[in-house]
């Protein structure tokens, strides 16, 4: 049966994290977690619904609704299948509408409203399937995978038919690694422990709780000032031993040539990767870190703005990890082309899931790149950040550090109905009081 999209719901929903400096860094000091969210209602008799959002950290997320709300005529009133049919061409539309593509184009407000808007079509088409998003994605032929990419820009990185004889490759062995997955889990490193608004004794017992829940891998805030990132850094080295990882996330406080003397300084400590240490943008400055830094990785990801400027990086070399974002990049379509891409370059990906709703997500895109495209978990991990999770239907499972494998259908992202009435902003409960 046809299910057709009878109405597009869109809340802002703001959680107040700022208060306990939950999520805080060198740049965005005080963020309060928030969502532009998206409910797509159908004609189902069940009333089968699609759920996407876009994470945002507070003030602003108004205007991700506003966009949201300019794009929804794209989706309203069409029939899902429409769009299933050709993913490709679904993800072309909705980008590449006449007017609106002026305002990014595939970059900013409007890209981040298109990941929303995008991702809740692919939840609701594993609902229907009544699969996990990373099992609908890895029961596709290596064909209908590659249908749902498009390759505008990026072809002179990655082909159609590079992507499909990578995906071909990688088809004999996808049941065992699903099994594995099914038995081991996903490894994840904790960012919880180290946000930069935290006291010293809280860092301390911070760690120590994380490393008696199993955890081996955790990320500090640096960034703040140097005599701070040296302080942190050897508390949290201390705390964690030698054995156990550490990387290191400035969140674009610094110039180039700032990233490369203060991570020198910081090497002492052992970082695996630094993160964010300059401007997303600035591919070539990114090269230049990465160059003066070998053997620390150079890791980004959550501020790039789309599969294009992910191609530039790896062409140039720029970054040892590639930090996915569930909706920086305009939803699962875009996420895919940025997958193959790292996966022909041999470049690790490690998805970005500082925020609400993201480790949900996330867990869905690492899951399904280990299955069908890169077909490793070496030198992988995924995110966790431990908060807020109890506002959703169906949230994260760890379990030693390790994530569990989503089973429900959909793409874990649903909120809590009573979660969405009370945090709504800013006439929620939680705000009015
Ligand atoms: C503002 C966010 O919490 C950001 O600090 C997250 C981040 O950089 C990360 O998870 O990495
Ligand atoms: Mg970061």
């Amino acid at each position: 049966m046809a299910i057709k999209i009878t109405a597009i719901q869109v809340h802002d929903v703001r959680f107040p994290t700022s208060r306990s400096l939950d999520g805080s860094d060198a740049m965005n000091k005080d963020p309060d977690y928030s969502a532009a969210y998206v409910v797509l209602r159908t004609d189902e008799p069940t009333g089968l619904e699609g759920h996407g959002m876009t994470f945002t950290i507070g003030r602003g997320t108004e205007v991700v609704v506003a966009a949201i709300q300019a794009l929804a005529y794209l989706v309203e009133g069409h029939a899902l299948e429409e769009f299933t049919a050709d993913m490709g061409a679904f993800w072309r539309y909705i980008t590449g509408d006449s007017q609106l593509r002026w305002i990014g184009p595939e970059k900013g407000v409007i890209h981040l409203a298109t990941a929303a808007l995008v991702n809740a079509v692919w939840d609701l088409w594993a609902k229907v399937e009544g699969k996990p998003l990373w099992k609908l994605v890895t029961d596709m032929t290596p064909e209908e995978l590659v249908r749902c990419i498009d390759f505008r820009y990026i072809t002179d990185l990655l082909t159609p038919e590079e992507a499909l004889e990578l995906l071909q490759r990688q088809a004999p062995g996808k049941a065992e690694r699903e099994a594995e997955l099914l038995s081991k889990g996903y490894p994840a490193y904790t960012t919880s422990a180290g946000w930069s608004g935290y006291s010293d004794e809280h860092m301390r017992n911070l760690c120590r709780t994380a490393l008696a829940e199993g955890w081996t891998r955790f990320k500090l805030k640096v960034g703040v000032s140097p005599e701070d990132d040296a302080r942190r850094a050897r508390i949290m080295r201390e705390e964690i031993g030698p054995q156990n990882l550490m990387m290191m996330d400035a969140n674009q406080v610094w110039e180039v040539d700032e990233a490369i003397e203060h991570m020198r300084d910081l090497a002492q400590f052992q970082p695996w990767w630094i993160e964010e240490p300059t401007s997303p943008d600035d591919i070539l400055g990114h090269a230049r870190i990465a160059q003066a830094l070998a053997p620390i990785h150079v890791a980004t990801g959550e501020h790039v703005q789309n599969r294009i400027v992910f191609k530039q990086l790896l062409q140039a070399g720029a970054i040892g990890v590639c930090q996915i974002d569930a909706c920086r990049l305009g939803g699962v379509n875009e996420v895919l082309a940025v997958l193959l891409m790292a996966a022909k370059c041999g470049v690790a990906v490690c998805p970005h899931a500082g925020g609400v709703g993201l480790c949900e997500y996330v867990q869905h895109l690492a899951m399904l790149d280990y299955i069908a495209i890169s077909g490793t978990i070496e030198q992988r991990m995924l995110e966790y950040a431990a908060h807020l999770h109890e506002h959703f239907l169906y949230p994260v499972r760890l379990q030693g550090g390790h994530y569990l494998v989503p089973t429900e259908p959909g793409y874990s992202i649903e909120m809590r109905p009573e979660s969405l009435q009370e945090y709504r902003y800013p006439s929620g409960p939680a705000w009015a009081r």
